[in-house]
């Protein structure tokens, strides 16, 4: 893994990004996961297309051991189940201790007393790269006492979709990103990801990313295959950027939600490190 310098321009990281896409079709990394049971499919499918390989866990011995194995781990909160509140802060301690890099998108936070009490439990072993939707990425700010104004003109998740704009996120992401010395990546039409030091706006996707379930889960998944090979600001670009031009294209091929599932696999498949290097990417230094 490449480590990340202070601030980088625009075209060093769309060379790093072409550079994580080639890397992960040439060494097919292993990134497990510990995600929910609606979107597990898609997220290993997703994993696989870009050239990653998949494994999901839910037991804490499982998780421990798929940390040591896998270049990077993916944690999702989105279906839990009790064996969970040992499985997650297990696997989060082992990943920490052993510095490897993890994704943890907190799906659904505010929904019962388990997901707010996980992730406040693995706050200190600090997410690489923090993925969610703009609600989400608002709640965890303040959960971890990063922005206390955080929620306060925010309307809060509505189950697992946001009500905010990513724009209103930006202070909540720009914190957490300080905090963890990672990246944060807030999803929505124009998506945002952040180190802390910089601010990316990548714009593409389709509405109809939204109409299917998964879209959000599954990027985290990717990101946690482009996290084997790059350092956290560099995967979640080049994440966030396969997904803007894959659901761009798949948007033309389809007739509706169940095509479209369909061609964005087949959308990310096809995707070169060219095409990332040159997505849509506009890139500010705070
Ligand atoms: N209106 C939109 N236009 C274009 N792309 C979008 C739009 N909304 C979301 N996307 C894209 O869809 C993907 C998932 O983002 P979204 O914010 O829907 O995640 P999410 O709410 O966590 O999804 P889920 O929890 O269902 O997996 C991202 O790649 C994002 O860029
Ligand atoms: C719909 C849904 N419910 C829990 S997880 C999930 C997948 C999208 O986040
Ligand atoms: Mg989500």
């Amino acid at each position: 893994m490449s480590e990340p310098s202070a601030t980088r321009t625009a075209a060093e990281l769309r060379a790093l990004m072409a550079r994580a896409v080639r890397e992960v079709r040439e060494t097919n990394p292993l990134a497990p996961s510990i995600t929910n049971t609606v979107t597990q499919n898609f997220v290993a499918n997703a994993q696989l297309a870009v050239g990653g390989s998949a494994a999901m866990v839910y037991l804490p011995d499982e998780g421990e051991c798929v940390a040591a194995m896998g270049g990077a781990l993916y944690i999702n909160l989105g279906t839990l189940l009790p064996i969970y509140e040992q499985s997650i802060p297990r696997t989060a301690r082992a990943l920490s201790a052993a510095g490897k890099p993890w994704v943890l998108d907190p799906v659904g936070v505010g929904i019962g007393s388990l997901r707010t009490q996980l992730i406040q439990t693995v706050r200190d072993d600090k997410p690489t790269i923090l993925r969610g939707n703009a609600s989400e990425i608002i709640a965890v700010a303040e959960l971890w006492g990063l922005d206390s104004a955080a929620a306060s003109g925010a309307d809060g998740p509505r189950g697992v979709d946001t009500t905010d704009s990513v724009d209103a996120a930006e202070r909540a992401a720009v914190a957490i990103a300080r905090f963890t010395g990672g990246a944060v990546a807030v999803s929505g039409a124009t998506d945002l990801v952040t180190d802390g030091t910089s601010v990316a706006r990548l714009a593409g996707g389709s509405p109809l990313m939204t109409c299917i379930t998964g879209s959000g889960c599954s990027l985290g998944g990717v990101a946690s295959v482009y996290a084997c090979v790059a350092d956290p600001f560099v995967t979640a670009l080049t994440a966030t950027a396969a997904y803007n031009l894959a659901g761009a294209r798949a948007a033309e091929r389809c007739t509706g939600p169940g095509s479209f599932q369909v061609a964005f696999l087949d959308a990310l498949y096809q995707l070169t490190p060219e095409d990332v290097a040159e997505a849509p990417l506009q890139l500010t230094v705070l």
